[in-house]
């Protein structure tokens, strides 16, 4: 089992729940501090923090870094989620980056190509690193690309992309999949094939209509919840109250 793996199933004893921060405020001061009252008063119920694109453009490396070490302070893994998809030197390049910045993992897109991915998780594991991939997207549009017929290339027979992307994370060695929470019969058949290698993510949990418990019984290990909580009247009751779904 890969580092990132090791720490993210030790953080699971305490939750499964992993908050998107998806804050959309582009002031600088607020974006940090509301970060860090996330971590410190949804920490608990917490085993891991993503982050998108749009909170990590305005927040900056030095802030990055801070809010790296109170996630780990507070025992999360922080996961950056830019769904990096690019040739093998700006990929080694990000990863380098997102390394220094003190992130625990990354979520890429298998379009890049089966031996660019290699390349990712090569560099990743060495740095006590892991790397989620996406399998199927969790929003309604998302079939029309991962549902897509395609030939696998080393086969000659027709498959989806979904089921290709899947086979190339599962032998390229990566730590997790991303599969939806609103499409369970997904991450059931994920799941058979998972065999332990890796674990299933599931983004897409309430807001988006995804069912925590029909996710988590379908196979899902890990749940990824950001409007849900965000949003909720009392965020810390919302993610007590998803935490306890989860180890129950
Ligand atoms: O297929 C995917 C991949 C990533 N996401 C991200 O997860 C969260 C979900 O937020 P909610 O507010 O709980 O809907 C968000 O950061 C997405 O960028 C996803 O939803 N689906």
């Amino acid at each position: 089992m890969s580092k990132f793996r090791k720490r993210m199933h030790d953080s699971s004893s305490k939750s499964l729940v992993i908050l998107a921060n998806d804050l959309d405020t582009t002031n600088l001061a607020t974006l940090e501090k509301h970060t860090l009252q996330n971590i410190q008063n949804l920490g608990n119920y917490l085993c891991a923090v993503k982050f998108n694109f749009h909170v990590l453009l305005p927040l900056g490396e030095k802030s990055i870094k801070k809010i790296n070490k109170t996630a780990h302070d507070m025992g999360l893994q922080t996961i950056a989620d830019i769904k990096l998809n690019d040739i093998g030197n700006t990929n080694m390049v990000t990863l380098q980056r997102l390394w220094s910045s003190g992130f625990d993992a990354v979520i890429a897109n298998p379009i890049m190509g089966p031996e660019n991915l290699s390349q990712l998780v090569k560099n990743a594991h060495g740095n006590n690193r892991g790397v989620i991939t996406l399998v199927h997207m969790s929003h309604p549009g998302a079939k029309l690309g991962y549902g897509l017929r395609v030939q696998d290339p080393n086969t000659g027979k027709m498959t989806s992309v979904h089921e290709l992307f899947l086979k190339w994370s599962y032998s390229m060695n990566v730590d997790g999949i991303v599969v939806g929470a609103t499409i369970p019969d997904l991450i059931r058949q994920s799941s058979k094939k998972a065999k332990g290698k890796f674990e299933i993510y599931s983004p897409g949990v309430g807001t988006q209509g995804g069912d925590p418990t029909d996710a988590l019984d379908a196979g899902a290990n890990y749940l990824i919840v950001g409007r849900t909580i965000l949003n909720s009247k009392n965020p810390k009751l919302e993610a007590q109250r998803l935490r306890e779904i989860t180890l129950s």
